[in-house]
């Protein structure tokens, strides 16, 4: 059977931190977005932290008005965010845990834990049209959680993964690889759809692609890393190819 399509969203937050680090304006997030897009990005997902290190307000504007794909707009589940997903109303919304001290986004969103306070949040993402998403642990339990949240949409948090590929760490690739995998068929057993993201990079993506429930990977900081070198048509394209042979079963 034909393996079925696999989107990638890409994450341009990485390039608003450099256009940060000097002020100004470049690089600028938007062209990056719109440079994705001509190169194949299925959607940009851009994550509107609350220290605003990165991306901006108006940046996020910006790509609601400025952009022809879908927006996965990635935050917190704070007032002020869900005020800005309710008046923006991007395509998607990702609720993420979010630490300020943190300098990545250091594990899934505790939804057993938080489930009263998040009920109403997604609730009200349903009711405005916004699809929502939750950024989790690959864990069936926590699979049984978003479906009781009434969320249509996981993503699962491929960062401790990543981190053993990276490490060279092969027993706990295969373990974390079983984790996702596991997760991956409760959670699409259940009816939600999946996606996955955190820390992939093309040597890393393959196995991912390969779980026939995953539909979309949402991928950034390697590809603008990627970029510095070979541009970011050509760190998309490379990805794309990554994603299709893991997909296909092409992989050396
Ligand atoms: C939620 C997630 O996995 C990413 O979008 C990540 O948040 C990228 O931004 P940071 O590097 O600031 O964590
Ligand atoms: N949700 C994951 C994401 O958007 C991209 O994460 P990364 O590739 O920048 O680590």
């Amino acid at each position: 059977m034909p393996a079925s399509p696999l989107r990638l969203g890409v994450n341009v937050d990485h390039v608003a931190t450099l256009r940060n680090a000097r002020g100004g304006t470049m690089p600028d997030p938007v062209r990056a977005a719109h440079a994705a897009i001509a190169a194949g990005a299925d959607g940009i997902t851009a994550h509107l932290r609350e220290d605003r290190r990165h991306i901006r307000d108006a940046d996020v504007e910006r790509l609601m008005r400025e952009i022809d794909r879908p927006l996965n707009f990635e935050m917190a589940a704070t007032d002020e965010m869900l005020g800005i997903a309710l008046r923006l109303k991007p395509h998607a919304a990702c609720l993420v845990p979010e630490k300020r001290e943190e300098r990545t986004t250091e594990g899934g969103l505790d939804i057993v834990g938080g489930r009263e306070h998040l009920a109403p949040v997604v609730a009200r993402l349903n009711e405005a049209g916004v699809r929502v998403s939750l950024f989790v642990e690959p864990e069936p339990h926590v699979m049984e959680a978003a479906r009781a949240l009434g969320a249509p949409v996981v993503e699962l948090h491929t960062g401790t993964y990543c981190e053993a590929v990276i490490a060279g760490d092969e027993a706990k690739v295969r373990a974390e690889l079983a984790r996702l995998a596991r997760a991956a068929e409760h959670g699409g057993g259940l009816g939600l759809e999946i996606h996955a993201g955190h820390g992939l990079t093309v040597d890393s993506v393959g196995p991912v692609a390969a779980l026939p429930q995953v539909r979309e990977l949402n991928i950034g900081h390697a590809l603008m890393a990627e970029a510095i070198f070979d541009g970011l048509p050509a760190a998309i394209r490379a990805m794309r190819a990554a994603m299709a042979a893991g997909r296909t079963g092409s992989a050396a």
